[in-house]
C-alpha cells in the first residue's frame, strides 16, 4: 500500500501522459479485438457466401484495424520513453535538492558512493516502473478483460477454463515476490559498497599507491563484485524456474483451446470462424498474462529502490522558523550556555556544560588537542549539529536568536582542508556570491593573500581540476578563504585556515583580515601559539 501511495504522489507531472496511454491502449484493445471479430466474419459469412467485393472491404477494413493498432503502439512507445525521460530528471532534481537537507554528521550517514548509486540506479528502476510499467499493466488489465468477455461470448465454458489459471499465476507470483525483492536489495546493497570503493578509489589513488594498498583495494571491489554476480545469477534461476512454470501452464492452455476447438469442429458444435477467433483470443489472454509476468520482477525490484530512495529523504535538517534568512546589521556576538553534545547516544561527550561568551566584534582563537571538540564547537554555532542540553545564542544590539539554519547568511565559515571544486578559480569564488563584480573577487583574492592568481596565464580564470588540482595546498586554501570574505555575515569561523602557509604569508593574511574586517567577530581554529597572539582572547577547548 505505501508503494502504492508513493507512486501516486510522484505521477505528478506525467498524470496527463499516462492517462492519454490508457485511452489509447484501451483504443488498441478495441481495435486488436475488431480484427477478431472481423476475422470470425471474413471467414463465416463473407467466404461462405459473400461476394468477391464484401471480402475484399472486409480485408480492407481489417488491414486498416491492424494499420491503426501498429500506430497506437509506436505513439504509445514514444509518450512513454517521454514519460520516462521526464520522471528520471525529475525525481533526480528532488533527490538531489535533499542533499541539501539532510542532517549531518548521523552515525547512518550514507556513504557517497552510495549516494551516487542510488541516484542513478535506483531512481532509473522507480521510473521506468511508475512512468513505463505501471500503464501498461492497466491496459494489459484492459485487454485481458476485453478478450475474456468476446471469448465468453463466443463459448463460456472455454473462457472460464483458461481464466482458472490466473490464481495459479497469482499464487506462484506471490511466492517469488518476497525473495525476489530481498535478492535485489542485497543485489543494490553490493552495488552502492563497490561504487563507494570506486570513489574512494578515485579519490584516495595517490594514498593507495603510495600505500601500495591497490591490490587490498582491487581484492575487496572483486569480492563485492563475486557476491553480486552470485545474486544476479540467483535471481535469473529464480526468473527462469518462474517463467517456466508459469509459461506452461500458459502453454497447456493454449492447447486446450485447440483441442476443444478440433473436438467442436467435429462435433458440428462451432465454425471454423469460431476456432480462428478462439485462437486469435488465447494469444491475447495470454500476451497480457505474460507481459504482466514480465512486468512483476521489474515492479518488485522498484519497491526496493523506493525503499532506498525514501531512506535518503529521512533526516530533515531542524529549522525553527519557516525557512525565511534573518540577516542582522548589528554587531553578533555568540553566547553558549551549559552546552553539552554528544555525536550519538553511547558515544562520549564531546562537550559538557560548556559556557562562553565571544563579545561582538573580537577575534578569539580556540585552541585545543586534537579531537578535543574545536570543529565540533563551530558545528554548533552553524545548527548543523544541535546540543544535547544547553543553548547557543546570537546577540547583538537589541537582536537575540538561538542557533538555527536560519541565521546562517550572518555567519562565513571557512573549514580545514581543500574544498575547492572542479572549474574555473573564478566560478568557485562565485559559488559564494553569484552577482560578485570583478572589482569585489580581486578584493577578496588580495585580503586572502590569494595575489597569486593574476599572475596565472589565464588569471583568475584558469580551470582548476577536482578538489582545486592544479594549485597547491596553500594556494587553494587561499582561494577557499577568498570565497568565504565574499559572503556577508557579522561572525566569522576559520577553522585552521593557515595551517598550509608559510609564517610570513600568515602573518599577512591576518593583518590583512584584522584590518578589514575590524568590527566582525572573528573565532579562528589554530594550533600555532603566533597566530594566537594576534587575537584579543584566546580559549583553551
Ligand atoms: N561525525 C562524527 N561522528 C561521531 N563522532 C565525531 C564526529 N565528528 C567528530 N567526532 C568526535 O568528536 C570529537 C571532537 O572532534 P572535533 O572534530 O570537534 O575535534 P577537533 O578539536 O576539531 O580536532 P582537530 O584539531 O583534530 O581538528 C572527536 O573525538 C571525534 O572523534
Amino acid at each position: 500500500m505505501k508503494y502504492a501511495r508513493w507512486f501516486i504522489d510522484n505521477s505528478r507531472g506525467i498524470r496527463l501522459n499516462i492517462l492519454v496511454r490508457i485511452m489509447a491502449g484501451l483504443l488498441q484493445t478495441g481495435l486488436a479485438l475488431c480484427v477478431v471479430w472481423l476475422s470470425k466474419r471474413l471467414i463465416d459469412d463473407v467466404a461462405m457466401r459473400g461476394t468477391m467485393s464484401e471480402m475484399a472491404v472486409q480485408a480492407l477494413l481489417i488491414a486498416a484495424a491492424v494499420v491503426a493498432g501498429v500506430s497506437i503502439r509506436q505513439l504509445n512507445q514514444y509518450l512513454a520513453n517521454k514519460a520516462f525521460i521526464k520522471k528520471v530528471a525529475e525525481l533526480r532534481l528532488a533527490i538531489f535538492s535533499q542533499l541539501f537537507n539532510r542532517r549531518l554528521f548521523e552515525a547512518n550517514d550514507i556513504h557517497s558512493g552510495d549516494v551516487t548509486s542510488r541516484m542513478a540506479k535506483d531512481i532509473d528502476a522507480v521510473s521506468e516502473t511508475l512512468a513505463v510499467q505501471l500503464p501498461q499493466v492497466v491496459v494489459m488489465t484492459i485487454q485481458l478483460v476485453g478478450a475474456f468477455l468476446l471469448m465468453r461470448w463466443f463459448d463460456s465454458r472455454l473462457a472460464w477454463a483458461l481464466i482458472l489459471i490466473t490464481p495459479l499465476a497469482i499464487i506462484i507470483g506471490k511466492y517469488i515476490s518476497h525473495r525476489l525483492k530481498r535478492i535485489t536489495l542485497s543485489i543494490r546493497e553490493d552495488e552502492s559498497r563497490i561504487m563507494a570503493r570506486i570513489q574512494e578509489s578515485v579519490e584516495l589513488n595517490v594514498v593507495l599507491r603510495a600505500l601500495q594498498g591497490e591490490r587490498w583495494m582491487q581484492d575487496r571491489v572483486e569480492e563485492l563484485q563475486d557476491r553480486q554476480t552470485a545474486n544476479y545469477i540467483r535471481r535469473s534461476r529464480f526468473m527462469v524456474f518462474s517463467r517456466f512454470a508459469l509459461g506452461c501452464t500458459f502453454g497447456l492452455g493454449y492447447m486446450l483451446a485447440f483441442v476443444w476447438g478440433a473436438y467442436g469442429l467435429r462435433t458440428g458444435a462451432i465454425t471454423f470462424g469460431v476456432m480462428t477467433s478462439f485462437l486469435q483470443l488465447v494469444g491475447q489472454i495470454q500476451q497480457p498474462i505474460l507481459s504482466l509476468l514480465g512486468a512483476f520482477p521489474s515492479i518488485i525490484y522498484s519497491t526496493a529502490s523506493i525503499d532506498r530512495l525514501k531512506e535518503m529523504e529521512h533526516g530533515e535538517e531542524k529549522q525553527s522558523c519557516d525557512g525565511e534568512d534573518i540577516t542582522t546589521r548589528t554587531l553578533l556576538g555568540i553566547r553558549m550556555d551549559n552546552v553539552t553534545f554528544r555525536y550519538a547516544k553511547g558515544d562520549r561527550e564531546v562537550m559538557s556544560n560548556f559556557s562562553h561568551d565571544f563579545h561582538p566584534g573580537t577575534k578569539t582563537a580556540i585552541l585545543g588537542t586534537t579531537g578535543a571538540g574545536k570543529t565540533t564547537l563551530f558545528r554548533l554555532i552553524l545548527n548543523f549539529i544541535q546540543p544535547d542540553s544547553g543553548e547557543v545564542t546570537f546577540y547583538g544590539n537589541g537582536f537575540t536568536h538561538a542557533a538555527d539554519k536560519s541565521l546562517r547568511k550572518n555567519v562565513v565559515f571557512v573549514p580545514q582542508g581543500n574544498t575547492l571544486i572542479s572549474g574555473t578559480i573564478r566560478n568557485n569564488l562565485l559559488m559564494a556570491k553569484p552577482d560578485a563584480s570583478d572589482e569585489e573577487l580581486h578584493t577578496a583574492l588580495h585580503t586572502s593573500c590569494a595575489d597569486f592568481v593574476f599572475d596565472l596565464p589565464q588569471g583568475i580564470d584558469t580551470v582548476l581540476s577536482e578538489h582545486g588540482g592544479g594549485l597547491s595546498e596553500g594556494q587553494a586554501q587561499r582561494i577557499a578563504i577568498a570565497r568565504g570574505l565574499l559572503r556577508p555575515g557579522a561572525v566569522f569561523l576559520l577553522d585552521e585556515i593557515s595551517s598550509a602557509l608559510d609564517e610570513d604569508t600568515e602573518r599577512a593574511l591576518f593583518s590583512r583580515l584584522f584590518a578589514t574586517r575590524p568590527s566582525t567577530t572573528i573565532l579562528l581554529i589554530t594550533h600555532r601559539k603566533k597566530v594566537a597572539s594576534l587575537c584579543d582572547e584566546r580559549l583553551e577547548i
